[in-house]
């Protein structure tokens, strides 16, 4: 015991150490240089690494704000309301020493309806493939029954109970201690401590994504963290998913956040179709020129359409232009985002339905 302890005080003043020089290594990151990552002779003497990584926690822990930041441009969107992140999104984070494809899932939950259910499955395929899980548990919030809950599952997959009732893990098991912009120094080495005897961690690490702060431990952490093999992607890739999806997953964002509470959670979007403009023609407006994005908006009820729209379609209008340089990123050209909001009637508990909404 007392040597777990010791060690513990190691980790800690050694972690407090890496926050206090945060500003050299969060610079690094701020300012990604995709030529420096791609493997070179200077970092050949340590064999490359790459593998995937499960980040799990419970909803709104700050998964997606965490991985925007490891990877440097928005890949998930992070929303102020739970349960924002609905589907396996992954980024792809490329480092001179290793590649390492981040799985987001859902906040794992007790599923009520069909729904609950898919997205619980959802989280299943993710784990069911990965070198190691990024636990994240929020500085400012008591560990709760919601991370107990995630611990015991994480524990069915991917751990042993020996005779004298503690648990070996047949892969490394990593706490990120998230939102420690929220806590002084002092309550966050109490928290640690507390992270420490929750489970078995192969290793604690502090963060805070929103203020950039000990980002570059977190990455040391995952790669160290990396069975040896060779880069997957392209350097330049940071997601595997298509642009239908990202586009469809960043609208959903910027809805939820733009209506706020006014909203029940039964939104789906969907990008029903992409259309490049035939051929640059010249003198015609620009508007001619840009690509078309066709996306549906599904609500529930009739009654919910005009809380979408908004008075004027003010809703829709604003929408948009927060997208516009994402979407026009996204597709690499101007693009026009052409939203109609349709109702897809109890979608959520409908098998159908759930299929032809991407669930
Ligand atoms: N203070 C602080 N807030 C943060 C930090 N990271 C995320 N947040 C906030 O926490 C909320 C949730 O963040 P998300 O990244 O959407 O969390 P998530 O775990 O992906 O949420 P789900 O999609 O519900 O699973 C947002 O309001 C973020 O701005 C942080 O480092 N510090």
């Amino acid at each position: 015991m007392q040597e777990r302890f010791d060690l513990l005080v190691e980790e800690q003043s050694r972690v407090m150490s890496s926050i206090t020089n945060r500003e050299e290594s969060s610079m690094e990151l701020q300012q990604p240089d995709l030529s420096s990552h791609l493997p070179n002779q200077e970092h050949t003497e340590r064999p490359y690494r790459s593998g995937f990584v499960a980040v799990v926690g419970r909803p709104n822990v700050g998964k997606s704000t965490l991985m925007n930041a490891l990877i440097g441009r928005q890949v998930a969107i992070a929303s102020s309301r739970p349960e924002t992140t609905r589907k396996a999104i992954r980024g792809i984070l490329t480092t001179p020493q290793a590649q390492i494809v981040l799985v987001d899932t859902p906040g794992i939950h007790k599923p009520k309806t069909l729904l609950g259910q898919r997205l619980n499955d959802v989280v299943q395929d993710s784990l069911s493939q990965v070198d190691a899980i990024a636990f994240l548990l929020p500085a400012d919030q008591e560990i709760g029954p919601g991370d107990r809950r995630i611990l015991s599952r994480l524990r069915q997959d991917f751990a042993r109970k020996q005779e004298d009732g503690s648990w070996v893990w047949k892969l490394p098991l990593i706490a990120i201690v998230t939102k420690i912009d929220e806590l002084n120094q002092k309550a966050l080495m109490a928290k640690l401590v507390e992270v420490s005897t929750f489970a078995d961690f192969s290793q604690i690490v502090p963060v805070s994504a929103l203020e950039r702060d000990n980002l570059a431990e977190v990455q040391q952490v995952l790669v160290d963290a990396m069975p040896e093999g060779p880069q997957m992607y392209p350097a330049e890739q940071i997601s595997e998913e298509k642009p239908e999806d990202l586009i469809a997953e960043l609208v959903r964002g910027a809805f939820l956040e733009e209506l706020d509470d006014e909203l029940p959670h039964s939104l789906a979007v969907v990008v029903d179709d992409i259309e490049r403009p035939a051929a640059p023609a010249d003198g015609e407006g620009e508007g001619s020129e840009k690509t078309l994005v066709r996306v549906s908006i599904y609500v529930e009820r009739d009654s919910q359409k005009p809380i979408i729209i908004g008075h004027g379609a003010e809703h829709l209008v604003r929408v948009k232009k927060k997208l516009r340089t994402r979407v026009n990123q996204i597709l690499g050209t101007k693009a026009k985002l052409d939203l109609h909001v349709k109702v897809a009637k109890n979608w959520q508990g409908d098998p159908k339905q759930l299929q032809r909404l991407g669930f």
